[in-house]
């Protein structure tokens, strides 16, 4: 039919293309005069061109079916489905832009959930939701048919092992168990204090001063992530690795650290059989990254050996009773059999527990400063906040209060409720982490309607989510801190509709933790500098599994004046 059709048409558009050849002994020639002045055809150029011709038409039925179709199927799902390639191009497009308003505008037309298909042979078919009735079914209600599952697990093995990062059922249980028991003890609370305290006022302080003392830009992204990569590694492996040092140096474990993610993030988008194919010959970014995971295991190697020694030598048990990281926690504990644990699993957790806390807090904090800078009215309230908190000191009766040599209170931290508000709006409209993954076990059906298959991927679009007019209303897009606070006090809002930290049975272990973390540090830096942003600095999100600034956030410190921060104390 459509050769016909076609056929037809072509006639019509290009006519010299279909005259009629008389047959003349052998010779192919036409009657009209004009022929006369053309070569002879021969039998077999004839029989060619009839068949060039028939190609022709072929080729161009072809195409216009393929362009029907690919209509069609935009008409449907929203975005062109071309053969073998489904909607890549469509993707590789919206990638060189925004892919993350992209996705939240497709989702704002399919109303909540679509479903995406990848070419042929990739890993890239899956779900794409940010409705918050199915992220409770998924993340709660049917935590069990949702797991990490064995693409994810693959995909992370290298570097991750069986820490809780892509450990499911049993192996993730006894980690979670016994780091939530941690997390939430208060020996872990005071250790966390500490090494702020330490990090903060010994090292972050100095470096600003260096900036602000020569008016410098300084990228804050990195120094913020160096700071949160000496934290975490303190918290896990309780050592200092020393990034946020002077002249802020390049730390080895830290570079090994940050390219095994980089690699392992690619293996997400590569099809499967050929990063194995890579791995296993020993090439390109797979060689990069076992060159890395070698890196990040003789460090780890080093620490765990180191601590043993410490913990077999009689000399110091009061102190090493007294160390709180996770990895003296688990070198005292037992497996089920009553052994202890190998030093590979040993490796694992703190691996994963690194990776989970080692960027995500300073990459909303990058966020909140950006945001901050735009809206100097929540500026100036937070510092109000503050100047009310620190006014309430003794010592801010009886004498004048140094600003540029508080070291802040836990009990104070706890009271900023309207900064604690600011950040969840940072991390509402820039979630840490844009999109998560999970993978169905087992046949289910979204509580919207949408049919999953066993072995379907699912994306749940966080950053969407914080954009989408039917969570959050019609000023969805504003920073507006004041959305989380009723009557002065914040209020929390569902893990469903917030899905910055996830939400079930696998919440953010560090949660409480983080805002811990990012209140201390943004009250410490806001209390004596103005965070400028430099005039034209193009901030943009990179593609990553962490919401970085693809280009940092240049600022310049404006040291405040004592007179500035005391206007802000008599406003309460
Ligand atoms: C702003 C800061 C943070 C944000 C937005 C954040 C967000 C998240 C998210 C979305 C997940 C789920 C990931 C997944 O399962 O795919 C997660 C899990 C986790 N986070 Fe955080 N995180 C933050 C800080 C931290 C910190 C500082 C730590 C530790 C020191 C930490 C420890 C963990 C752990 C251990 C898990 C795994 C929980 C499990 O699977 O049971 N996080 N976090």
């Amino acid at each position: 039919f459509f050769q016909q059709k076609t056929s037809s048409m072509f006639s019509h558009a290009f006519p010299f293309l279909h005259h009629k050849p008389v047959m003349d002994s052998g010779n192919l020639s036409s009657s009209s005069p004009a022929a006369a002045l053309l070569p002879p055809i021969s039998v077999g150029n004839g029989l060619r061109l009839l068949l060039d011709v028939q190609i022709l038409e072929i080729s161009f039925a072809l195409f216009v079916f393929l362009v029907i179709h690919v209509i069609r199927q935009k008409r449907r799902y929203g975005l062109p489905i071309w053969p073998i390639v489904g909607m890549l191009p469509a993707l590789i497009t919206a990638a060189r832009g925004n892919l993350y308003d992209w996705i939240t505008d497709l989702l704002r037309h399919h109303k909540g959930t679509f479903q995406f298909r990848g070419p042929w042979l990739t890993s890239l078919n899956c779900v794409v939701t940010a409705d918050p009735r199915n992220l409770e079914h998924l993340l709660k209600t049917k935590f069990s048919s949702y797991p990490k599952g064995p693409f994810f697990r693959d995909t992370v093995r290298d570097l991750l092992g069986d820490g809780i990062f892509g450990a499911d059922d049993e192996t993730w249980q006894r980690q979670r168990k016994v780091a939530s028991i941690e997390f939430h003890s208060a020996r872990f609370r005071q250790m966390t204090v500490e090494s702020l305290v330490e990090l903060v006022h010994s090292r972050l302080e100095a470096v600003l001063e260096d900036f602000a003392g020569r008016s410098a830009t300084v990228d804050l992204q990195d120094v913020l992530l160096r700071l949160t990569f000496d934290n975490v590694c303190m918290i896990a492996f309780g050592v200092d690795p020393g990034c946020l040092r002077g002249g802020l140096p390049e730390i080895p474990f830290a570079k090994a650290f940050e390219d095994a993610t980089e690699v392992t993030v690619i293996r997400f988008i590569t099809p499967t059989f050929v990063w194995k194919a890579m791995r296993y010959l020993n090439l390109g970014m797979e060689k990069k990254l076992k060159q890395s995971i070698k890196a990040v295991d003789e460090f780890a190697d080093n620490v765990i050996q180191t601590r043993k020694r410490e913990l077999s030598t009689a000399a110091q048990p009061q102190a090493d009773n007294q160390r709180s990281d996770l990895l003296t926690v688990f070198m005292k504990l037992r497996d089920e059999q009553g052994r202890p644990f190998s030093d590979k699993f040993l490796r694992d957790i703190c691996v994963n527990f690194i990776l989970a806390g080692r960027d995500t807090s300073s990459v909303a904090l990058s966020w909140f400063f950006w945001l901050l800078d735009q809206n100097p009215r929540v500026e100036n309230k937070i510092l109000a906040e503050i100047g009310r908190i620190v006014g309430e000191r003794e010592e801010a009766k009886t004498r004048e209060l140094r600003f540029d040599l508080l070291v802040f209170k836990p009990e104070e931290i706890k009271k900023m409720e309207y900064l604690h508000a600011a950040i969840s709006e940072a991390l509402r409209l820039y979630p840490s982490v844009p999109v998560d993954h999970k993978e169905v076990v087992e046949d289910d059906v979204f509580p919207d309607g949408t049919i999953l298959k066993k072995g379907t991927k699912i994306i749940y679009a966080i950053y969407a989510m914080g954009r989408m007019e039917a969570i959050w209303g019609k000023n969805c897009r504003e920073f507006k801190p004041e959305r989380w606070m009723r009557d002065g006090r914040f209020m929390s809002e569902s893990a469903y509709r917030f899905t910055a930290f996830n939400g079930g049975p696998r919440l953010c272990l560090g949660k409480d933790f983080a805002y811990y973390q990012m209140k201390y540090v943004a009250a410490s830096i806001m209390s004596r500098y103005r965070v400028a942003v430099v005039t034209g600095h193009s901030v943009e999100p990179k593609l990553a599994l962490t919401f970085y600034m693809k280009n940092g956030l240049k600022v310049n410190l404006i040291k405040r004046e004592e007179g500035q921060i005391r206007k802000y104390m008599k406003l309460n």
